[in-house]
């Protein structure tokens, strides 16, 4: 399906608070589309994430989706996660310093400190409310991605 542009380091949406998406767009085919889109850019740039103000849209949708890795060979496999408006309810007192990279920072990566598990509050495409734990990798994904929709970049937090 279409391969979006993705924003760089330097470019202001990078740096917006994205906005909820609305209870009329849910089930739409408009956020439907959206999220398909963000999955095949993430997956042409090879990525285990992506955030909709990468592809230029500020709205409060992530993709999730871990896999084996270099950095992180016992990664688990998942199917990629669509998450609409999510929230972390809770953070893990302990932290992990794991290594990070962006597909809006191209050529760098860095030692992030994130909290080793979250639990997280978020909306399906069709609206329904899920609440999920998440650890390690996919945590720091999460994490990571849900930064990216308060306007912060992985290099603002590098240790
Ligand atoms: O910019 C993004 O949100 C995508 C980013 C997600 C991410 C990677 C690593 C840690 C946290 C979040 C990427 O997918 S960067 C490219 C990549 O696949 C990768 C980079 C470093 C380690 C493992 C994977
Ligand atoms: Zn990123």
């Amino acid at each position: 399906s279409v391969i979006l542009p993705v924003a760089q380091r330097g470019e202001d949406i990078l740096r917006l608070k994205a906005a909820r998406v609305a209870d009329a767009e849910f089930n739409s085919d408009w956020l439907m589309q959206l999220a398909s889109a963000m999955i095949a850019t993430m997956l042409e740039r090879s990525g285990v994430g992506i955030a909709a103000p990468q592809v230029y849209i500020s709205k409060r949708v992530i993709i999730v989706a871990s896999r084996p890795n270099l950095r992180y060979p016992d990664a688990p496999e998942m199917d990629a996660v669509v998450m609409v408006n999510p929230e972390i309810l809770e953070f893990s007192q302990a932290t992990t310093l794991g290594e990070e990279g962006c597909l809006s920072v191209p050529n760098e990566r860095g030692q992030v400190q994130r909290a080793q598990s979250i639990k997280v509050l978020y909306h399906t495409l069709t609206g329904e409310v899920m609440e999920s734990t998440f650890e390690g990798f996919p945590a720091r994904i999460v994490q990571h991605e849900i930064d990216h929709l308060n306007g912060i970049l992985f290099v603002d937090r590098l240790s």
